[in-house]
């Protein structure tokens, strides 16, 4: 009960912010501004790269695995989905870090689109928010074998491709051609297909028409009624509903990568939207691992440290690669 109070009053404290700072985001104050509520939550929510020296010493002699999101983690958020790209340093950055922890990076995207922002192989890839993994060769017998092949890459290495929302693709197909014909009249509006989900954009729809886009998607998740909806920045998701999400990929993919008990096993999991709460909230009931958010305001989450954008990201994992190239030397 006075936990709720708390976070309730929190809540309203985040709200009053956010009404008293106008309706774009907030962002962090720079020195000369600082910002109360932003620096009371980095207490709650440390800054990963403040922190750097707490994370990585709890984990000696233990494997660190790293996961990562893609929108708005290793890429800027931007106004154009198809323009998302990942600058070189970036690139370079996840590479270093690859070499030397297994590394998987599990997006909303299509697993294809996203491996062709990333374009790298040493890293293993989950698209569709974790319903289409490429992962490490398995013979995890725990998962029904009609959503699991073993097969060969294009350079012929062994790996497996799990997807657990298969029989949903003709369905998922028909509605995306659906909701391309049925949104053409509302301007701004941008339908991805992400392959097992479907990402509606509204970046760019007038708040006049929002209601009759709404009005389209609700019309046909009742007529889908084994789909759903979620939400994430400025984009609504139609997923199948079935019990997948990013913290289950998660757990796949350390099975896969041979740490299934292990308690000698460090997950690092960043990300930046609705969906990475789940893999945080795995984390969390693990008592493995910690969840990074990366937010440049305060927001309820279930990660234990943050970093405020990319370019925090990006510094975070230059160091993680500096420190572990001193382990292995
Ligand atoms: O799980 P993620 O890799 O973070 O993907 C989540 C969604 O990200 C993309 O949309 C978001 O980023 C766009 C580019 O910066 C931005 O324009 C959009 O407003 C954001 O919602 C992607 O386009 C979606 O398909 C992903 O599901």
């Amino acid at each position: 009960m006075v936990k709720e109070n708390i976070r309730k009053l929190y809540n309203k404290a985040v709200g009053l912010q956010k009404w008293l700072s106008g309706p774009s985001n907030v962002q962090p104050d720079g020195p000369n501004r600082p910002d109360p509520i932003y620096s009371s939550w980095l207490t709650e929510h440390p800054s990963a790269l403040t922190s750097f020296h707490a994370l990585t010493s709890a984990t000696e002699g233990k494997q660190i695995v790293v996961f990562l999101d893609y929108d708005g983690t290793l890429s800027p958020i931007v106004n154009d989905p198809d323009r998302a790209f990942m600058s070189d340093a970036m690139r370079s950055a996840v590479r270093e870090v690859a070499k030397l922890f297994p590394t998987g990076i599990i997006s909303g995207r299509s697993r294809d689109k996203v491996h062709g922002f990333v374009m790298l192989d040493e890293v293993h890839y989950a698209g569709s928010h974790g319903m289409d993994i490429m992962g490490p060769p398995s013979r995890l017998n725990s998962y029904d074998d009609k959503y699991q092949t073993n097969t060969m890459d294009k350079k012929g290495n062994e790996i497996t491709i799990f997807q657990p929302a298969k029989e949903y693709l003709p369905t998922i197909k028909k509605m995306l051609e659906e909701l391309k014909q049925r949104t053409c009249d509302i301007p701004g509006v941008f339908v991805e297909d992400n392959r097992f989900c479907i990402s509606v954009h509204y970046r760019h729809v007038l708040n006049e028409d929002y209601g009759d886009l709404d009005e389209i998607i609700q019309n046909l998740l009742s007529e889908n009624p084994f789909f759903h909806l979620t939400r994430g920045k400025k984009v609504l998701e139609i997923r199948p509903s079935i019990e997948w999400n990013k913290g289950d990929a998660l757990v796949y993919l350390l099975e896969t990568m041979g740490f299934s008990n292990s308690s000698d096993v460090v997950p690092f999991y960043i990300g930046d939207d609705n969906s990475d709460e789940d893999a945080f909230k795995v984390l969390r009931s693990r008592g493995q691992g910690h969840g990074i958010v990366v937010s440049s305001s305060p927001r309820e989450t279930s990660a234990s440290y943050s970093l405020c954008d990319p370019t925090e990201v990006l510094s975070f994992l230059l160091r993680l690669s500096r420190w572990g190239d001193t382990l292995m030397s």
